[in-house]
């Protein structure tokens, strides 16, 4: 079993050791390296992980994925290209960072595999995109594609379309959720308890999601089409959504996430 250090245990390092715990990996496969002291000690008593300094983490680990925001990479990178044995395979969850930062910051021929993961990871949910840098090959793809898929699903793809990713599926719980917020706010409006509006939109957006995934007829306008009954309740919301520009908001917002994505990793060239 590969020794897997998470360098930076913030919200997605935090999401992906508990996702990997909860899949059943060995806390003593796990390593992870943060800077706040009271936030390591906490995980370490929620998780049993042990938490070590960069040295032990790049000395022990076959495995480094690092967590840490993008802005953090340069001092991060510092710390660890002294040490790295080329044989580490490095797994970046960052958004907008290309392969090639690593590759020109790492020893030579260190793989690398940029990913973009997302919070659902936690309840082992997670859609995850991998693509390969410029010296892994199947079998590093082969690895992190078994490490990911016991927390969700993996998809391949060419890594000049990971700052799109990052917007769709790194993003897109967010818009889900803030999604989920705003009718459970209209529910509050119509005299429905929050309690109760909450039951009614969660349990509405699993329905949805599983009729999306699992479901016979799985295409979004069909589904829609099919709630949506003559001169009836649905048709009198939508036409307030397309009034509102709802469609054109998404599409813009994802496009406005895509490009801070390609502008986090151009801040390094
Ligand atoms: N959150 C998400 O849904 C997703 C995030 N990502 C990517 O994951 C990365 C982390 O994001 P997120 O978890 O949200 O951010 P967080 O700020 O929550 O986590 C990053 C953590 O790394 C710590 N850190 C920074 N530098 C170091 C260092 N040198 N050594 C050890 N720890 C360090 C930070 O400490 P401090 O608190 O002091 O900054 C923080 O605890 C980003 O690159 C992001 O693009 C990818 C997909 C989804
Ligand atoms: O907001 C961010 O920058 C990170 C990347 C994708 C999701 N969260």
């Amino acid at each position: 079993m590969n020794s897997i250090a998470v360098l930076g245990a913030g919200k997605i390092g935090e999401s992906l050791l508990s996702g990997l715990l909860h899949a059943g990996r060995n806390p003593a496969d796990l390593l992870f390296t943060e800077r706040h002291p009271e936030r390591a000690a906490e995980l370490t008593d929620k998780y049993g992980i042990e938490h070590v300094e960069i040295d032990a983490a790049v000395r022990r680990a076959d495995v480094l994925i690092v967590a840490v925001k993008p802005q953090d990479i340069e001092p991060l990178l510092d710390g660890v290209a002294p040490l790295l044995e080329p044989s580490t395979l490095v797994v970046s969850l960052c958004a907008g960072l290309p392969t090639k930062l690593y590759e020109r910051r790492l020893a030579a021929g260190t793989p690398v595999v940029r990913v973009m993961p997302n919070t659902p990871m936690v309840v082992g949910e997670a859609m995850s995109a991998i693509s390969a840098g410029s010296h892994a090959d199947e079998k590093h793809l082969a690895l992190v594609e078994d490490l990911l898929s016991s927390v969700g699903q993996v998809v391949r793809v060419p890594e000049s379309q990971q700052d799109a990713v990052t917007a769709l599926s790194g993003s897109g719980p967010a818009y889900f959720f803030y999604l989920v917020e705003a009718m459970i706010d209209a529910g509050i409006l119509l005299g429905i308890p929050r309690a109760t509006a909450a039951d009614l939109i969660v349990q509405s957006a699993v329905g949805a999601a599983t009729m999306l995934r699992d479901g016979s007829e799985g295409h979004p306008v069909i589904l829609r089409e099919a709630v949506t009954s003559p001169a009836g309740t649905t048709i009198a919301g939508i036409r307030e959504l397309e009034k509102h520009g709802v469609r054109a908001a998404l599409i813009d917002a994802i496009e406005a996430a895509r490009d801070r994505s390609v502008e986090l990793g151009s801040a390094h060239d």
